[in-house]
C-alpha cells in the first residue's frame, strides 16, 4: 500500500507491504528515511539534527549519491541527486511485495546545481520490500545525444544500537571492527554481512563497484552541524558505489542493485 505523508517538512511516500513492513522515502533526493521490518524495529539511523525541509541535504537514511562521489571531481560534493525533488513513477503490490519508483531528469534539477553538470539523463530507484528484505533498484540512463561520465552510490545509514559492537565481515581485507573513525574505499565482493550486538545483516550489491565504509568518530561528528555529538555511537555507513567517474555512452543505460536482509 502506498500513501503520502509527510516527514518533517518533507513530503514523502510511505510503502507497506502486506506483512507491515514499511519504507518512508522522501521526494527530496527519493531519500529513503526510514525501514522498518515486519516486526516494528527500525533499520535505520536519521541523526535528530538533519535537516528536514528540503534546504539541505538530510544526515541519515539512504542519500542518492550522483553523478559524483565525495569530492572526487570538481562538481557538487557528493552530487545533485539528493539536493533534488523527485517525482512518484510507478508503484505496485504483488504477492507479499511492495514497491515504489521515483524518477529523476536534468529537468527536476535545481538550476544553480543543474550548471555545474550539464547532461541530459533520466535516473530511476525503485525501492521495493519483501520480507525481511528491501531492495533498491538503481537505474541511470543516458538520454542525450553525448556521452557522460557518472560515479554514484546508494549512501546507507545502518542503526547499529551500538557502533562498537558491531562488525563488518566479508571483506578479502579482513573483518572490521567499528571504533576509530572510519573512511575507507573497498574493491567490492557481491556480499558482505553486518554483525550487531543483535542482529545480522546481510548486504548485496550488484553493478557497483565498491563498498565505502564510513563512521566519523568522536571528532568527526562533533564537526558535522547536522550530526549531534553522541551520535557516532550509533550508526555505520556501508554503502554500494561507483566511487570513480566512468563514462556511460549516449542512449545507453547502467543498473545497480543493493538488497539488504535481515538474517536474525
Ligand atoms: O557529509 P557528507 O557530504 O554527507 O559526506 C559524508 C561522508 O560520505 C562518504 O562516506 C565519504 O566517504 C565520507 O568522506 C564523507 O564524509
Amino acid at each position: 500500500m502506498i500513501s503520502q505523508v509527510t516527514f518533517g517538512q518533507l513530503p514523502a511516500v510511505s510503502i507497506t507491504a502486506p506483512d507491515g513492513a514499511q519504507a518512508i522515502v522522501a521526494l527530496y533526493g527519493a531519500h529513503l528515511l526510514s525501514w522498518k521490518t515486519a516486526d516494528g524495529k527500525e533499520r535505520l539511523f536519521l541523526s535528530e539534527r538533519s535537516p528536514m525541509d528540503g534546504g539541505a541535504a538530510i544526515r541519515g537514511g539512504v542519500p542518492v549519491i550522483f553523478p559524483q562521489f565525495s569530492t572526487r571531481g570538481d562538481g557538487q560534493r557528493h552530487g545533485v541527486a539528493r539536493l533534488s525533488t523527485w517525482r512518484l513513477g510507478a508503484t505496485g503490490d504483488q504477492g507479499n511485495m511492495a514497491s515504489a519508483e521515483f524518477e529523476l531528469t536534468q529537468d527536476d534539477v535545481p538550476a544553480r546545481l543543474a550548471e555545474g553538470w550539464p547532461h541530459a539523463f533520466a535516473l530511476r530507484l525503485r525501492f521495493t520490500l519483501d520480507g525481511d528484505t528491501l531492495h533498491m533498484d538503481f537505474n541511470v540512463a543516458n538520454s542525450g545525444a553525448a556521452d557522460f561520465d557518472f560515479a554514484c552510490a546508494l549512501h546507507t545509514y545502518y542503526a547499529v544500537g551500538e557502533f562498537n559492537r558491531t562488525s563488518l565481515r566479508g571483506l578479502a581485507q579482513g573483518d572490521i571492527a567499528f571504533g576509530p573513525a572510519l573512511d575507507n574505499i573497498y574493491p567490492a565482493p557481491e556480499r558482505l554481512e553486518l554483525h550487531t550486538a543483535d542482529t545480522r545483516l546481510r548486504l548485496e550489491q550488484r553493478g557497483f563497484s565498491e563498498w565505502v565504509v564510513w563512521n566519523p568518530g568522536e571528532q568527526g561528528a562533533a564537526a558535522l552541524g547536522d550530526m549531534a555529538d553522541h551520535e557516532f555511537h550509533d550508526f555505520v555507513c556501508v554503502e554500494p558505489a561507483r566511487v570513480d567517474k566512468r563514462p556511460l555512452a549516449a542512449g545507453a543505460e547502467w543498473a545497480g542493485r543493493h538488497s539488504i536482509t535481515v538474517v536474525t
